[in-house]
């Protein structure tokens, strides 16, 4: 479980998170939506410790993520806005690797999870291909890619499907699913649901940093036009 508990954080005088509660169950998928500057980011980057509570606190798994951060980012991965800033080397296969190297799995692991998670992404059989070689939608999978696997219990993705074509964004969805299915909790960060509110068994909207909605898609879907969340088709 993801448990945020009064989390407030401010950019200088700028309060982004404005005292958000919000509990993730094992298993859930839940989109975080509202409108630009709500507090989307902010709020999700401290699932896995990439920012500091001004106050509050933010739980993974029962553990605290400021006193337990390597347990956070094992336990959450995280696939941000602008995947090209996460790329860590120089070829497909390398940079997918990464991870799981950092766990201490062994080769044949590695390589296996490699494997899978470039199919998952539609990228198999290019592990010795230059990651600046890639298109933008190709980076986006990537990264995907890069967070599957480290098989976390938790994936957070970030305006997943800017940038990816049909087939892309078909082939993710398709794997999200199948993550789902397997028990894997799902964060998607987006301002529009059309893509992922079948999946979805919560819609959290934030405006102005705190919680505006906290309810089932097909219970939101009238509220979302005023918060502006464009609604599932
Ligand atoms: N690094 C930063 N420094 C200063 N202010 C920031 C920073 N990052 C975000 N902010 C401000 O904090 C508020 C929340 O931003 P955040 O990026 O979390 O919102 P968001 O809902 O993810 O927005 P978007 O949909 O545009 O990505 C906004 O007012 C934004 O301008």
């Amino acid at each position: 479980m993801i448990r945020v508990d009064g989390l407030v954080h401010r950019y200088g005088d700028t309060v982004a998170v404005d005292d958000v509660d919000l509990a993730i169950d094992d298993g859930e998928c839940v989109i975080v939506a509202g409108a630009n500057g709500s507090g989307k980011t902010t709020l999700v980057r401290h699932f896995n410790g990439l920012l500091d509570p001004d106050e509050g606190s933010v739980s993974v798994n029962d553990r605290s993520v400021t006193d337990h951060l390597v347990a956070a980012r094992t336990a959450v991965a995280m696939v941000f806005q602008h995947p090209e800033d996460q790329l860590v080397a120089a070829t497909v296969g390398a940079d997918v690797a990464f991870g799981p190297e950092n766990l201490g799995l062994d080769r044949d692991e590695i390589d296996r999870r490699v494997r899978e998670s470039l199919a998952a992404v539609n990228l198999d059989g290019r592990e010795d291909e230059r990651v600046d070689s890639l298109s933008g939608g190709e980076v986006e999978r990537l990264a995907i890619a890069g967070a599957l696997a480290m098989r976390p219990d938790h994936l957070v993705l970030d305006e997943p499907f800017t940038g990816l074509d049909e087939p892309a964004r078909r082939s993710v969805l398709a794997r999200l699913r199948d993550l789902r299915a397997e028990g894997t909790s799902l964060v998607v960060v987006t301002h529009d649901l059309r893509d992922v509110a079948e999946l979805a068994d919560r819609v959290v909207v934030l405006a102005d940093g705190d919680v505006a909605l906290d309810a089932a898609p097909d219970e939101a879907a009238d509220r979302l036009p005023d918060l502006d969340v464009r609604p599932p088709c």
